[in-house]
């Protein structure tokens, strides 16, 4: 957000990267989304850059000669019209901020529609559009998204990406979008009622996103399966599927990239992508279930066929082996993986390049990307270190102590972004459990803990079945991303921030984000840099109970 924003009568001109926009109160601004947009504009700018490289390998199989003719690496440019680019639709506007962005900021764009079905957002969007004189990429629409989603249906009318940031859940605009999207195009999509998704109405998250949500410590990321498993489930009635590229917990919000294709063989493999998932209601040990399963099928012909089934269950008995405690059952989710490595990749150097003045947020949007590129791809849902040792009273182990203990058992272990603490790890917790047993014997917890039917007396009062090394630290147990010091896990980015009312007056609350930017920045500079990672590791977990997830306000409470 730039300085000296200034009030223009009863409009307000903010600008924020290559946009400078005019705002009324009654129209839909909200600072904090910052991010959000600058993430979008890098996503979008890697995209343009793979849609072009497969359009000319497209070309180049039906026709090399002509390929040559048409030119291969067009230099693509941000503020130019490219007819061969992207057409994009942002299908609720508001201000125009975001179209007016992507335009300006992303090479190879052909067209924007920016859409919105309130006629003072229409209104000014077509001001700011003339404002930044980018008329040649921006048209307003003034319609209901769904209505122009479904009027575009046709393939020569479909766009190439769809934004979807609405209030709230998107789910009732997924049917237009996955429709109205060309084959390989990109879905950007923005869930804020994280309190749904993350289980504190289990009944209206099923109303919505046709998933039961868990109240699991791994809540957000539970919250990216479920919207992920809604998308694939909306597409795949039209004989698409869906393939996630990103997938993003930030803030009060959450935001997926995914992109769609056409292909019924494909969409059989759909049950195998997703799960039911039990959760024990004493120690939290998580199960996941399959809903179907795919088999080798070779045969002389086919040696890569594969056979449909669905797996014999359920996974748990009905007593938690861990805790005799009995299971809640959530989902289905999606458990394939959130994110496509090769496209992190691209996007990764993508942000290497990108100017740090014009994208404010760009050391977050690296420190994000790298922590979860180090994340297990193939390991769904995650524990965190201090409900762990919360549930067996135990004093704190230490991520790194933990993470150590996991690798030199020959285990992968990881942090997911979306949480502090988090342990990302293909052990099974009957390991994790094992592993707190030693360090129990080391750091006793007082005996007047052992109750009955806790399930910390069923899981201390058990033998490990080896001993695990929590002395050294392994050498691999400090991820580059921590080593570096880069911002992995920001703090709040604004005093009373959230997703913002409809029409709010979210506006004037560019001061506020200034301001709670600055304290965060004060706090990181009195951050020790040079402590040694044990400390650190235990700032990890102290700074966990201040992190975002805890400090949402009571409207919006994400914790879990
Ligand atoms: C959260 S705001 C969008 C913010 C914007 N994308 C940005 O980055 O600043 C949601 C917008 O959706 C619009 N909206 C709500 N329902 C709609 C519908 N059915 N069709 C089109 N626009 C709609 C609202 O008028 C509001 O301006
Ligand atoms: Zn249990």
């Amino acid at each position: 957000m730039a300085e000296g924003d200034i009030k223009t009568g009863s409009l307000k001109t903010i600008r924020e990267g290559s946009a400078e926009i005019l705002v009324a109160e009654h129209v839909f601004y909200n600072p904090v989304q910052e991010f959000n947009r600058d993430l979008s504009i890098c996503v979008l700018t890697t995209f343009s850059r793979i849609y072009q490289r497969e359009k000319s390998a497209e070309r180049q199989r039906k026709n090399a000669s002509d390929d040559a003719t048409n030119g291969a690496d067009t230099k693509l440019e941000a503020g130019v019209k490219h007819e061969n680019g992207l057409r994009i639709l942002e299908a609720l506007s508001a201000t125009g901020l975001r179209s007016i962005r992507y335009a300006k900021e992303i090479p190879g764009v052909k067209e924007i529609i920016a859409n919105d079905l309130s006629k003072s957002a229409v209104e000014s969007i077509e001001q700011n559009v003339k404002h930044n004189q980018i008329e040649h990429l921006i048209t307003p629409s003034y319609n209901d998204a769904m209505t122009l989603m479904y009027m575009s249906t046709k393939p020569e009318q479909r766009f190439t990406a769809i934004d979807l940031d609405p209030y709230g859940h998107p789910t009732r605009f997924l049917d237009g979008a996955v429709q109205s999207i060309e084959d390989g195009g990109l879905l950007l999509i923005t869930a804020t009622d994280m309190a749904v998704l993350a289980g504190n109405t289990p009944e209206a998250c099923y109303v919505k996103y046709g998933s039961v949500p868990l109240k699991t410590k791994a809540c957000h990321e539970m919250a990216l399966r479920i919207l992920l498993r809604c998308i694939e489930t909306t597409a795949t009635r039209y004989g698409r599927y869906m393939k996630p590229l990103l997938s993003i917990s930030a803030d009060f919000y959450i935001r997926v990239f995914v992109r769609i294709y056409t292909g019924q063989y494909a969409c059989k493999k759909s049950s195998s992508k997703q799960s039911m998932v039990f959760q024990c209601t004493g120690c939290e040990a998580l199960t996941l279930q399959p809903l179907g399963i795919l088999k080798p099928n070779p045969t002389e012909a086919n040696p890569q066929q594969i056979k449909f089934g669905i797996p014999t269950g359920p996974f748990v008995g009905s007593r938690c082996e861990h805790c005799n405690h009995q299971h809640h059952m959530g989902g289905p989710i999606w458990s394939a993986p959130l994110h496509d490595e090769q496209f992190l990749a691209e996007l990764l150097q993508t942000v290497e390049q990108e100017d740090s003045k014009r994208l404010t947020t760009i050391r977050r949007i690296y420190g994000t990307l790298t922590v979860i590129r180090e994340e297990l791809h193939d390991v769904p849902l995650y524990y965190t270190l201090d409900r762990m040792c919360g549930i067996l009273k135990l004093e704190s182990i230490g991520m790194l102590k933990l993470r150590s203990a996991l690798l030199h058992a020959g285990f992968r272990v990881s942090y997911s972004h979306a949480s502090r603490t988090s342990i990302k790890t293909d052990a099974p917790i009957s390991v994790l459990w094992d592993i707190l047993r030693c360090w129990h014997r080391l750091h006793p917890v007082k005996a007047d803990r052992f109750l009955e039917g806790v399930p910390l007396t069923a899981i201390l009062r058990k033998e490990p079945a080896k001993v695990y090394n929590i002395v050294e630290i392994h050498p691999d147990a400090n991820p580059p991303s921590r080593k570096e010091s880069l911002s992995r896990f920001p703090e709040n980015p604004a005093a009373h921030w959230g997703p913002g009312t409809r029409a709010t007056q979210m506006v004037s609350d560019n001061k506020m984000l200034k301001s709670a930017q600055n304290q965060n920045k004060r706090k990181q500079k009195r951050t020790p840099k040079g402590d040694s990672a044990e400390e650190e590791s235990q700032n990890d977990v102290k700074a966990d109970s201040e992190s975002p997830e805890r400090k949402v306000p009571k409207t919006i409470t994400t914790d879990c």
